[in-house]
């Protein structure tokens, strides 16, 4: 689904990125590792077409993501991709479900009708529909961080990126997160997610490892209970 081609990017004379190859394919579970400003962001934001390289092509489908001029690239971005970024919160001011039909209405490809009835079908499948109505300032983080999976699933994306998604939770809430992406994944999204945490790449089917801005390992989980404990022995081989 997406070919990632000799992607590099510096920052002033820091070398973030450098020369990282991989490929996605439809249905991946992804998790990227590594040590703390080894580049897993900045990749993840290059693949997803939100930064774009120094040098390198992201090709999507076929098609060379950065060679789209700024508007075809967005409108690819609204219809492929999910995304549930740090950066990215939800809008003060308007509701729950306001917020997560917001990108169905930028996206225009719909009806409304058929947008208001993903949204209530998402929050019903994340458990939170009781809360469709209050502030973004009203729900817990767990909560919040479900509703943004919801937004990032409301266009009914390929593949869902995102960048540390059960960083800022506590480790129920974490939980919960990680079983509905799991279920996500086996209905058919790709997803490709930044973590520091073993447990949580444990979920994933593939986990790569970035060390100064280089993939420096992969590994294949087919175990499932055994995949945390094969993580932190490959761990220690890198
Ligand atoms: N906009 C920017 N300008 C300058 N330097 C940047 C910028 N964004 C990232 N960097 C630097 O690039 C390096 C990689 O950053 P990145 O956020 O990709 O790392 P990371 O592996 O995701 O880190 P962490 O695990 O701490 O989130 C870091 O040294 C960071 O300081």
């Amino acid at each position: 689904m997406i070919k990632v081609k000799n992607i590099s990017k510096s920052y002033k004379d820091a070398i973030v990125l450098n020369n990282v190859s991989l490929e996605i394919n439809k249905g991946d579970f992804t998790a990227v590792m590594g040590p703390s400003g080894s580049g897993k962001s900045t990749l993840l934001y290059s693949i997803s077409s939100m930064d774009n390289p120094d040098e390198g092509e992201v090709i999507f489908e076929g098609i060379d993501v950065y060679k789209l001029s700024e508007s075809e690239l967005s409108k690819f971005r609204l219809n492929k991709m999910g995304f549930v970024f740090q950066n990215s919160q939800m809008l003060k001011n308007l509701s729950i479900f306001d917020n997560i039909i917001l990108p169905g209405m930028v996206a225009k490809r719909e009806s409304i009708e058929v947008v208001r009835a993903r949204a209530t079908e998402l929050m019903s499948k994340m458990g939170i529909e009781d809360i469709k109505d209050r502030d973004i300032r009203e729900v817990s983080g767990g909560q919040l961080q479900r509703a943004a999976i919801c937004r990032a699933m409301i266009n009914s994306p390929e593949i869902l990126f995102m960048d540390e998604p059960t960083g800022a939770l506590n480790s129920e809430a974490a939980s919960q997160v990680m079983e509905i992406l799991k279920k996500l994944n086996q209905e058919g999204i790709s997803i490709m997610l930044v973590t520091h945490d073993a447990k949580m790449a444990s979920m994933a089917k593939k986990v790569i490892y970035i060390k100064d801005g280089k993939l420096a390992g992969e590994i294949k989980l087919s175990n499932e209970k055994e995949a945390l404990a094969e993580i932190d022995l490959w761990l220690k081989t890198i």
